[in-house]
């Protein structure tokens, strides 16, 4: 064997090849090794021989001639370790080729249309006052093997002038829509406080905040949205100007810019072909890249290379705090949506939350253009087809029911409803995970693997099994998954349109029903109210269950005035006939703190009731005071709890409780009795009426 055909041999580091190459007897006993190793075929009966002091003599089996060609295992082709590791991995760019795929980049080659991707990504990460933007280059810089791939930005080679700052000298690394093992590694390299779990999810935490900031919240107002928008009283939408978000957009491109590399996301969001809207996420941290990820829909190779120009663009600086200096900043927090620019900043939280809350604002006021109703709803599908959405406020069940191995899961949280039926506006689901069991909710559980972003968990630091019960770090802890990760999801995310509308409310005060069947003004009074107490944690600073009204189950999320969502959801209503329901999956048998909250396993007895149709023909008495349809029995439910005095000891103090619910839902409904619910009269005036008498 000569030094060059030993050098071929893998895992032989060259100083050793080196050393031996100049020694015969060396290069003897290297070869009987090899020989030995490359067959595999070690002697077990010479190690049956051995004494209890001493290690057994290995005797190889050595073959009769041609050691050096053994045939089983082809010797790898490399000089190095280097080169070897370079064997391990391959170009994972799609190769088939963008035929049949329409797009404004179809006709052109790959490099052209890489080249275009980068001055796409620098132009999003303009300074708007330098007006050009950073020069960008993909890859990582850690791994300095790789040669950059570099944006061609015409003033690359140009020599700065002083009107270019010392930014335009540096690069800034891309990392462009990394798989979740390159994210795995990142996040782990890189951000303090993330480790695999035992299931193999990701666990991060966010930072100080661990719920959303909806008083940092702000959107721009200017002509078109002065007119548009809801503001003032109950709105979400707190104002800023435009150059104040300017001010805010420079700090967070600045910051952005001012590291090594930043995470790039282009994807979809609607699963409605025709209504779907481009975004690109601009992040610093893996975790956010992560979450995206998971939450968005995710495009093919395909369809990332034809993405093009995106409809709406994130620029996620949480770590960086905003300037309180700045005009209508009244913390270091800020959330600021831009609709004519099409951008939203983010300063101050890494609350991932707010990225998709966020988009979500931003459909709220697209879809209402296109005549398209927005939902803050779960939706899931029997078998037969039959579709349901599940309104409620955050920690309401709309994840919890809406995921139901007797159906497919449609979505946890967003969607939208044209004349065709539902769509989902993600890609992903995202469950709180307080006290979550495998027993109760299997799939959620199951879901939490390899992919899964788990948000402020508290772990073991050796097993790294998850302890749900923990709220050390806060209680709002959350699991982000790709919905394929829920066995019976449905791909594509759409549906027909709905046979059931169920609101759901978490009822701190224990006086209203486990389920309800209501009359259409019904369901538009309690859409508009949108009732539940408040579970703790989703919003910084609620510390415990709180009473919140929050209309259209989603104040904090849209943009047009409430009436105008109500209104289309009672047109659509009405057109196709769907049922509204109203299920409390809040308390029983007395208030938060002396009753308990209602059995999941009740709850969703009652919902395969409503899905089944079996609950449409129970029969029905009136209650006091709200003036709900109860029924008098469910399948598989105790009789007793649905007349919800039945379950209280204290009756007086259930009558309390009730006419102080009742009061708190005629005062939040003054603001909305001048309001018309579309063009009809008639029906504004029963849904008026439709309200608790007392
Ligand atoms: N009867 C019940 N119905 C629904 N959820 C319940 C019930 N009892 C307890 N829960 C718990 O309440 C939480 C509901 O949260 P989730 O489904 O994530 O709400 P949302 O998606 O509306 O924010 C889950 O942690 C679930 O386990
Ligand atoms: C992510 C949220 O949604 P939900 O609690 O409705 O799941 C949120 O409100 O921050
Ligand atoms: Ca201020
Ligand atoms: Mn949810």
């Amino acid at each position: 064997m000569t030094y060059d055909e030993l050098s071929e041999r893998p895992g032989i580091p060259s100083f050793i090849l080196f050393l031996f190459s100049s020694s015969p007897l060396c290069l003897q006993f290297l070869r009987e090794e090899m020989a030995a190793n490359a067959s595999g075929r070690v002697n077990m009966a010479a190690i049956g021989g051995t004494g209890r002091n001493g290690l057994a003599k290995i005797h190889t089996e050595k073959k009769a001639e041609g050691i050096c060609h053994d045939d089983s295992t082809p010797p790898v082709k490399a000089h190095t370790i280097d080169e070897l590791h370079s064997l391990q991995k391959k170009k994972s760019a799609p190769t088939t080729p963008i035929n049949g795929i329409q797009g404004p980049f179809t006709a052109l080659s790959e490099e052209e249309r890489h080249k275009l991707q980068l001055q796409s990504i620098s132009a999003s990460l303009a300074s708007l006052t330098r007006e050009t933007g950073p020069n960008v280059v993909k890859g990582d810089p850690a791994k300095q093997s790789e040669t950059p791939r570099i944006s061609h930005v015409s003033h690359l080679h140009v020599t700065p002038t002083i009107s270019v700052s010392d930014s335009s000298l540096k690069f800034t690394h891309i990392l462009y829509n990394l798989s979740p093992a390159e994210l795995y590694e990142q996040a782990i390299k890189y951000e303090k406080g993330s480790f695999i779990t035992s299931s193999g999810a990701l666990a991060t935490l966010s930072g100080a905040k661990t719920g959303r900031s909806p008083k940092d919240k702000r959107v721009v107002r200017d002509q078109t949205t002065d007119d548009e928008l809801w503001w003032g009283k109950g709105s979400p939408n707190i104002e800023m100007d435009e150059q104040t978000f300017l001010v805010n957009r420079e700090r967070a491109v600045d910051y952005l810019n001012s590291l090594d590399k930043i995470f790039v996301n282009d994807q979809f969001l609607n699963w409605d072909p025709e209504n779907r809207i481009k975004v690109r996420i601009v992040s610093a941290r893996a975790y956010h890249s992560l979450f995206m990820h998971n939450m968005c829909i995710r495009p093919t190779p395909e369809e990332l290379e034809n993405f093009g120009t995106p409809d709406f663009t994130i620029y996620n600086a949480g770590q960086f705090p905003c300037n309180r200096y700045t005009h209508y900043m009244t913390s270091s927090t800020s959330i600021d949506l831009n609709l004519a620019r099409r951008e939203m900043v983010i300063l101050g939280t890494q609350y991932a939350g707010e990225m998709k809350k966020g988009l979500f604002s931003v459909m709220h006021y697209l879809m209402p253009k296109r005549q398209i109703l927005s939902l803050h709803s779960g939706c899931n599908m029997g078998k037969d087809g039959d579709v349901a959405l599940f309104f409620g406020l955050s920690g309401t069940g709309k994840t919890t029911l809406s995921t139901d191995h007797n159906r497919y899961l449609i979505g946890d949280d967003e969607h939208c409803w044209t004349d065709n039926g539902i769509s989902n506006i993600e890609g992903g689901c995202y469950a709180k995970c307080i006290d979550l069991s495998r027993e109760k909710e299997p799939e959620i559980w199951n879901a939490i693997k390899f992919g899964t972003v788990l948000e402020n968990v508290v772990f073991d630091e050796h097993t790294r099994e998850v302890d749900y019960t923990d709220k050390a770090v806060t209680e709002n802890t959350r699991a982000a998954y790709p919905i394929e990760y829920i066995p019976n999801a449905k791909i594509p995310c759409v549906a027909p349109r709905p046979t059931n509308v169920i609101l759901l409310a978490c009822d701190a005060f224990g006086v209203l029903p486990p389920v309800s069947k209501l009359s259409l003004p019904q369901t538009m009074y309690h859409f508009i109210s949108g009732y539940t107490a408040l579970v703790a944690g989703t919003e910084e600073g609620i510390k415990e269950p709180q009473a919140t009204f929050s209309a259209c189950f989603g104040a904090a999320f849209i943009m047009l005035h409430p009436t105008k969502y109500a209104a289309m959801l009672a047109a659509k209503m009405q057109k196709h006939g769907a049922t509204g329901w109203l299920v409390n999956t809040g308390w029983s048998g007395g208030r938060y703190g002396s009753g308990s909250r209602i059995k999941l396993a009740y709850t969703r007895k009652i919902i395969d009731a409503i899905h089944s149709g079996s609950l449409l023909k129970a029969n029905y008495k009136k209650t006091e005071v709200f003036g709900l349809e109860i029924p008098t029995e469910v399948e598989g439910v105790p009789s007793e709890i649905f007349e919800p005095m039945n379950t209280w000891s204290d009756k007086k103090a259930y009558k309390e409780t009730l006419l102080k619910l009742a009061g708190l839902f005629k005062k939040n409904f003054e603001v909305f009795v001048n309001h018309k619910i579309g063009k009809d009269n008639k029906l504004t005036e029963e849904i008026l009426a439709a309200g608790p008498i007392f």
